[in-house]
């Protein structure tokens, strides 16, 4: 009976670091950090959590809570001192509020009721208000000696007393006897009781070592609006308080109180001075004794919380950069990033969403400046204003089937849609033209197909808005309309279907609707979503709506750009001209290219000497989606390079210069393709949820054999993505569509060709070659399953034969043993086996020689054990220890 139950324990104690991190919708790594951070044993996400480590954890998640909340509500209280209003008249409602959130309790309390709710002032949070600090100093010896009220709820506070009181209370708490130990305590330190404070104690004679203070308290007082001058000063603040606080670090409060002490021109000048140097942080209660008389008058100058308003950031950045720009420590904004479920430490990155969430806990607007990342400015995505954006014409490739009517289909459309007033003008060839219809623009790639299609989005760029798969109707679907369509759909480009050749009489457009509906490309009228335009390039038919349904779906997509800034641009073709030196043709993206801009094209640099658009009109400059050939390059660039104007040629070089240093350097170094073998470590950090696969087979049924297969893979929410299938040898194209989705590549029964060969080596793609569909599966499911597969394995270390039993009270059954076999460790987890039956699996409660706890006893040594939590051992049973191991990959 007990087993059930014990069983259950069990489990209960099997759980695994992930599972609890998932249970908490943390990761296994923060759950680690937090296991480390507690001194708990704990190797990697497949360790084993026990009840007491989850009681830990979960004691180390409420601390944090309420260390968290303390210092919310300190916060709260610093704010609202910190407002304008004089103390004395702060509505009375605040008060509630802030003790309320104080949730620690205060070290000693004093009087009464009154007192204290913050502890802020006793821990080294301090002082945020002035009042804190103020009535440190005074508080009388005498009030030290009460408890800490439970609330220290300043309702009970009348209302008059309520500004001057509240900083009273804090400090009130520390006694006599406390209080020289106190000094360390910030706020709490100084000011003088509030509600008491006024007349009473400040009469009480300070004792000796105070005599400082007491100064200091009459400053304080007359800070306090309301609060009587005398009381203040006549009561001195411990000796030991000074010293506390020359020893605090100078603080904003500080600063503030010097300026009061300043403008009264009181003696007691230089020790403000001397606090400010010596790191004095508050207490500008301390002056001189005159002074307090005057201040009363005034409004107290309150502490003055120095979080920022309004923060600049500039991108990620550690959370050390972070709390100083929030002017916190950064464990307080550690703790807060906890409890956002970050663990990070005080030089870790963090990114932007947890800056915002950061900073909007303190109340402090962020403003994000991204400044150009300007050695790899390709990786920073420009936002922009939407009220800057303007439509910009889509940018438009053409992929099909060899023959099936690409070039003629552009070719067509580039004479048939001359703009209206370009018309006469010199075709040029520059890697992309524009057309006109209804007065929109469309942007055509002129170099047909998916492989430089692919090619670019390797290399990073990716410029089409809207593909068109054209295929034709005598013919269907072939090898690279497939290609075509995964390509398209590996870039989550919108595809257009052109069936072409409709004037040829074999044509049979329905047979290519319907073929492509496998492909997930169902016409609109067959209640699908993708848009078929029936062609012919050849005799121009159909060409219109064709333009017109690409401007539907840009319409759709909504394709924008702010052409009022820098140009950024993509390279699509570049040469060495005889005349004209190295010549660029790029697709303006972003902004606006003008003659003369400096530029990096790559790891090139130049200035924009000219411009030619395709008509060969020379151009001063070229907004979003136009396609232009620039001359003024020092270099010829590659395709797919990204292109960006800076502000003069020297900063161009320099940074043309670093980039070709870092290409240099990147080459040599880490390949960051994934590969079977660092799979896991790429799911395990959460950088890929689906692992892409190209699968290149001798015929199609094992091609689908294995897509199925593979398919139906799902570990840990990783899932096997065949973005291409085909049949064939692996071709070059294969490789660079492996290598622009971060795929691998299976063969299956096939080969790369030479070509693609030299790709793998350059792009550093992973092929997989197999011959049996099993191994192919096996491999896939082992890169992906097998690291998640516990990582420790069972070593049984040893056998103890129970002799006697024992039934102590309050300690339960104790085995005594005979170790028959092995050994038996303290920390080794035990099995109770009865008869060859497993009754009982958990850990070893305690392992005795005699009396004496023992850390392991050996073989042929009698010891007594028991069992966690489990009694009923009987003589005759068998204990086996056995201990995790880790096991190398
Ligand atoms: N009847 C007919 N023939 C066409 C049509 N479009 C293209 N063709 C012919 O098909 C052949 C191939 O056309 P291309 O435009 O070269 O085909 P492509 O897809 O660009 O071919 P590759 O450049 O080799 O990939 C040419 O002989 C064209 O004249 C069409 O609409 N009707």
């Amino acid at each position: 009976m007990n087993n059930k139950a014990d069983s259950k324990d069990n489990n209960k104690d099997k759980l695994r670091v992930y599972e609890y991190a998932k249970s908490l919708n943390m990761s296994s790594k923060e759950i680690i950090t937090i296991l480390k951070r507690l001194n708990l044993p704990v190797n990697n996400h497949m360790s084993v959590m026990e009840n007491e480590m989850v009681h830990k954890v979960e004691g180390f998640f409420r601390d944090i809570k309420s260390n968290a909340a303390a210092k919310r509500a300190q916060e709260t209280t610093s704010v609202s001192v910190s407002s304008a209003q004089p103390i004395a008249t702060r509505p009375q409602s605040q008060q509630p509020q802030q003790h309320e959130r104080k949730p620690q309790a205060q070290p000693q309390t004093t009087n009464n009721n009154l007192s204290q709710d913050r502890q802020g002032p006793m821990n080294s949070i301090n002082t945020k208000t002035q009042t804190n600090q103020q009535q440190s100093e005074q508080r009388p010896a005498q009030q030290s000696s009460t408890n800490r009220p439970a609330q220290q709820s300043s309702n009970n506070r009348p209302a008059q007393q309520s500004s001057s009181n509240r900083p009273a209370q804090s400090n009130t708490a520390r006694p006599g006897q406390g209080q020289g130990g106190q000094g360390n305590r910030p706020s709490g330190s100084n000011a003088s009781r509030p509600g008491q404070g006024q007349g009473g104690q400040n009469n009480r004679p300070a004792p000796s070592g105070q005599n400082r203070s007491s100064q200091g308290g009459q400053g304080n007082t007359n800070n306090r609006p309301g609060a009587p001058r005398q009381d203040a000063g006549s009561r001195p603040a411990p000796q030991g308080q000074n010293r506390a606080f020359e020893s605090r670090p100078a603080q904003g409060q500080a600063r503030a109180n010097d300026d009061q002490a300043n403008r009264k021109g009181k003696p007691n000048q230089k020790r403000f001075d001397d606090a400010k140097v010596s790191g004095y942080k508050g207490n500008n209660n301390r002056g001189p004794k005159g002074r307090g008389g005057k201040f009363q008058q005034q409004p107290p100058r309150e502490k003055i919380d120095n979080t920022p308003k309004k923060i600049i950031v500039r991108g990620t950045m550690t959370v050390g950069d972070l709390a100083k720009l929030l002017h916190k420590d950064a464990s307080e904004v550690i703790k807060k990033l906890i409890f956002l479920g970050v663990m990070a430490t005080i030089n870790q990155e963090i990114d932007m969403d947890a800056i915002h969430l950061i900073a909007s806990d303190y109340g402090v607007e962020v403003e994000v400046k991204i400044p150009v990342e300007e050695d790899s400015f390709e990786t920073v995505e420009e936002t922009d204003e939407d009220e800057n954006l303007v439509a910009r014409p889509p940018v438009v490739t053409i992929m099909g089937h060899v023959d099936h009517g690409k070039t003629t289909l552009l070719d067509a459309i580039r004479k048939t849609n001359v703009t209206g007033g370009e018309a006469g003008g010199i075709t040029q060839h520059i890697g992309a033209y524009q057309v006109e219809i209804n007065h929109k623009k469309i942007t055509f790639l002129d170099t047909p197909g998916h492989e430089a299609f692919t090619l670019m989005r390797a290399r990073g760029a990716q410029v089409t808005d809207i593909t068109i798969i054209v295929v034709a109707a005598d013919d269907g679907i072939m090898p690279q309309t497939v290609e075509a369509i995964n390509h398209a759909k590996a870039a989550g480009v919108p595809i257009i279907v052109a069936v072409n050749k409709i004037d040829k009489p074999e044509a049979n457009v329905d047979k290519i609707k319907q073929e492509m509906t496998e492909y997930e490309l169902v016409p609109e009228e067959w209640g699908g979503d993708t848009i078929f335009v029936e062609v012919s390039a050849k005799q121009r038919i159909g060409l219109e709506g064709l333009l017109e349904m690409i401007l539907l779906v840009a319409e759709v997509n909504d394709y924008k750009a702010n052409p009022n800034k820098r140009a950024r641009a993509t390279v699509i073709e570049a040469e060495l001209d005889k005349g004209k030196g190295p010549v660029a043709r790029i697709l303006v993206q972003h902004g606006t290219l003008k003659i003369g801009d400096a530029f990096v094209a790559g790891n090139c640099f130049g200035r924009v000497r000219a411009m030619v658009n395709d008509k060969g009109r020379r151009l001063k400059e070229a907004g979003p989606s136009t396609p232009i050939e620039i001359t003024g390059l020092t270099e010829v660039p590659q395709a797919g390079d990204p292109f960006m104007v800076f502000e003069d040629e020297r900063k161009a070089r320099a940074i043309a210069d670093r980039r070709s240093i870092k290409q240099r350097q990147s080459e040599m170094g880490a390949n960051t393709r994934v590969t079977l073998d660092d799979l896991y470590s790429h799911i395990k950090d959460g950088e890929i949820k689906d692992l892409n696969v190209i699968i290149k087979s001798d015929v199609q049924g094992s091609a689908e054999a294995l897509k199925g297969s593979l398919a139906k893979i799902d570990i840990e929410g990783v899932r096997v993505k065949i973005i291409h299938s085909g049949v064939g040898a692996i071709t070059e194209s294969d490789i660079i569509l492996a290598s622009a989705s971060n795929a691998i590549v299976i063969g299956f029964n096939v080969r790369p060709d030479p070509q693609a060969e030299a790709t793998i080596a350059q792009e550093k793609v992973d092929v997989r070659m197999h011959r049996i569909i099993y191994n192919v599966i096996d491999e896939i499911e082992q890169a992906m399953k097998g690291m998640l597969d516990p990582i420790f394995k069972e070593v049984v270390i040893g056998h103890a034969e129970v002799r006697n039993v024992f039934k102590v009270t309050k300690v339960g059954a104790i085995a005594g043993c005979m170790i028959t076999s092995g050994k038996i460790t303290r920390s080794a987890e035990a099995r109770l086996i009865r008869g060859g039956i497993v009754v009982y699996t958990g850990k070893i409660d305690s392992l005795k020689r005699f009396k004496d706890d023992a850390k392991e006893v050996a073989q042929g040594y009698e010891c007594g054990i028991t069992l966690d939590r489990y009694n009923d051992v009987r003589e005759g049973d068998t204990i086996e220890a056995f201990v995790m191991e880790s096991v190398e990959r």
